[in-house]
């Protein structure tokens, strides 16, 4: 019997719903809590959410946007957009009276305040346990059932090892960790990553090209990681290099699909979130803040920006003085 009889998904998106349907397949009672009404009660009837099409919402899952339902939940799973997930917290704060895990499932860094989700829920929410959910796992394939493992993290160890009873089942696989800051710092420089190794698949770079980018993309996620505390077996864990690996060799990945249609030429795809977007300018900030380099996040920051053209972006990357390679 796990102590976590009740979950409560907060973001009704494509994240939200996959992860709503692996607690209820893990035996859990699931509330999804969609912040519109009117969008919560169409899920709630068609039992099909548009931001995840294709899969089928089980009765068993409530769809409500009673905000006081749903924090009456034993634990919480955030899956808005991290740049969203501070205001999702305060609103759920004046309902929480007990201390409740709150795990994020959004992977990036706020914008202005550097924080990571896990700190942004601590300030929103004192009386919470802050968590983390982050690793290969795209929400079409964990919604239909395809198997992953995932890492989740909490300061507290035996809490860490709880959530995971309370979510994993036969296909959803969580491993439980108490490095929260290497988990997070996975989650949120993949996503600039696969940024550039889009780009550089859909400029015609090559395959060789693409796994270059990629290994030297996860030397600089553990130099920045390693500088913040970071575990090394975080880094090169499911959180790390697990999920660099499938955000940088997959169309599938929102982040790659932006990179691939930058270095086409072409008009990114519309109204799809890719986080990196939103961390690539905070990640560089940090980064700065910490006197390390991140040259690859700071060509895609730069191109995102319009400060650097991709081809301008590519020599610079490649007419980098030679050095040992670290
Ligand atoms: N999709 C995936 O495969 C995975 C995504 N993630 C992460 O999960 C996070 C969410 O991504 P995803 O679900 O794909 O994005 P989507 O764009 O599919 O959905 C985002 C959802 O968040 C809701 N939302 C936005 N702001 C708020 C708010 N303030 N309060 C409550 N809900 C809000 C939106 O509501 P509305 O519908 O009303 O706009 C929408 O339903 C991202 O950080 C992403 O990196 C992690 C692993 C896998
Ligand atoms: O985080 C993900 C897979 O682990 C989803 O990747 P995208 O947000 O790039 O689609």
């Amino acid at each position: 019997m796990t102590a976590f009889q009740s979950v409560a998904v907060i973001g009704a998106g494509a994240w939200g719903t996959a992860l709503a349907t692996v607690a209820a397949r893990a035996g859990r009672n699931v509330t999804l809590w969609a912040r519109n009404a009117e969008h919560g009660a169409r899920i709630a009837s068609t039992r099909d959410n548009p931001r995840l099409p294709g899969i089928r919402i089980v009765p068993e899952i409530v769809v409500t946007s009673d905000l006081a339902l749903a924090a009456r939940a034993d634990m919480l799973l955030i899956a808005t957009p991290a740049q969203h997930l501070r205001g999702a917290v305060n609103m759920l704060a004046s309902h929480i009276t007990k201390a409740v895990p709150i795990v994020a499932c959004a992977k990036g860094i706020e914008h202005g305040t550097h924080k990571f989700m896990t700190d942004v829920i601590a300030e929103a929410a004192p009386h919470a346990q802050p968590a983390i959910l982050s690793g290969p796992s795209f929400a079409d394939d964990v919604a239909r059932g395809l198997p992953t493992a995932v890492t989740l993290a909490a300061s507290d160890e035996a809490l860490a090892s709880s959530l995971v009873q309370a979510l994993g089942s036969p296909t959803f696989r969580p491993y439980h960790s108490t490095d929260i800051r290497g988990v997070e710092i996975g989650g949120a420089a993949k996503n600039v990553l696969a940024i550039a190794v889009g780009i550089a698949i859909g400029r015609k770079l090559g395959a060789s090209a693409q796994a270059a980018l990629t290994t030297r993309g996860f030397a600089e996620l553990t130099r920045l990681g390693r500088a913040l505390g970071a575990r090394r077996e975080t880094l090169t864990g499911l959180s790390g290099l697990g999920d660099l690996i499938l955000t940088c060799s997959s169309p599938q990945s929102r982040n790659f699909a932006l990179g691939l249609a930058l270095g086409r030429g072409e008009q990114p795809p519309a109204g799809k979130l890719a986080e990196g977007e939103f961390t690539a300018p905070v990640l560089i900030e940090l980064a700065a803040s910490q006197n390390i380099e991140l040259p690859v996040s700071e060509a895609v920051a730069s191109i995102l920006s319009g400060r650097s053209t991709i081809d301008a972006a590519i020599s610079a990357l490649m007419t980098r003085p030679f050095k040992a390679e670290e």
